[in-house]
């Protein structure tokens, strides 16, 4: 049956951002979105850009690709999107990947619940803040993460500016036992002038330090970049 709607399968890579930065990984991005984020890095799984390139796929042919692509080469795979939350049908990825001894994480914005969350390793909630243009409904918020009180989560906030921080520091106060991540903003998501994107990135990185050194509500929050984009820039597919 071929049920999930699927746009990149790449990797070997590692985890450019959050609670596993730095880990090998597979990645399976699908496509679709709840949001429309003005700065989405990720815009072509919704913007309808990238339609005549969306394979439905069943789970075991997105396993024979990830087995092609990696080899021996992987024993994780992070689920990301668009908002991988929207499809009921990946909870069969999840097991499949399970049984065959890989773990899983995921990265969502925590808008919408599947039972199967409960059996991802790693789950990434990233709400959004003001500038993305998105408004967090916080009663689905505080339901999703009820549910998920006794699972390896964490929270990531990007932020572009203080609108952006104060808006990361309501969310690490209203949840402040789910480990917290500031995450620096890619103000141009399509520039390939990689030298002027690298040296744009750690200034506003060494902004967000500042900060988050400043604020004693950041006394517990970790302050990352997103690790891909200074490697690679905008590349897709890494
Ligand atoms: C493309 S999203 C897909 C998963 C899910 N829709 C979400 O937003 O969490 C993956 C991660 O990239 C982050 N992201 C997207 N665009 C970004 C940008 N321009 N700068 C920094 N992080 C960005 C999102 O906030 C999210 O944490
Ligand atoms: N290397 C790498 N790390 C990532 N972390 C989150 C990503 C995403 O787009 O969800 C991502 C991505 O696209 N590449
Ligand atoms: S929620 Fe994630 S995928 Fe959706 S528009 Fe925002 S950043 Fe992009
Ligand atoms: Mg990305």
């Amino acid at each position: 049956m071929s049920s999930i709607p699927v746009l990149e399968i790449f990797g070997p890579t590692i985890q450019g951002e959050g609670m596993v930065i730095g880990q090998k990984t597979m990645f399976v991005r699908t496509a679709g979105c709840d949001y429309r984020c003005a700065w989405c890095d990720s815009a072509f799984t919704w913007d309808g850009s990238a339609k005549e390139q969306i394979r439905q796929m069943s789970a075991e042919e997105i396993w024979q690709e990830l087995k092609e692509l990696g080899g021996d080469n992987f024993s994780h795979v992070t689920l990301s999107g668009g908002n991988p939350a929207l499809l009921k049908s990946l909870g069969v990825l999840v097991s499949l990947l399970q049984q065959n001894g890989i773990r899983t994480a995921i990265e969502t914005q925590g808008s919408r619940w599947q039972d199967w969350l409960l059996a991802v390793d790693e789950v990434t909630f990233s709400p959004k803040p003001p500038s993305s243009g998105m408004t967090t409904d916080f009663l689905a918020l505080d339901y999703i993460l009820e549910k998920m009180k006794h699972k390896d989560i964490s929270l990531k906030v990007v932020v572009f500016d203080e609108q952006d921080f104060a808006y990361a520091k309501q969310v690490h106060e209203r949840y402040p036992d789910v480990p917290f991540f500031l995450q620096v903003g890619n103000e141009d998501v399509h520039t390939t002038d990689d030298d002027v994107l690298l040296s744009r990135l750690l200034s506003r990185y060494e902004w967000l330090i500042e900060r988050a050194v400043q604020c004693k509500e950041m006394n517990d929050a970790k302050v990352l970049p997103q690790l891909h984009a200074l490697v690679w820039g905008n590349k897709r597919g890494v």
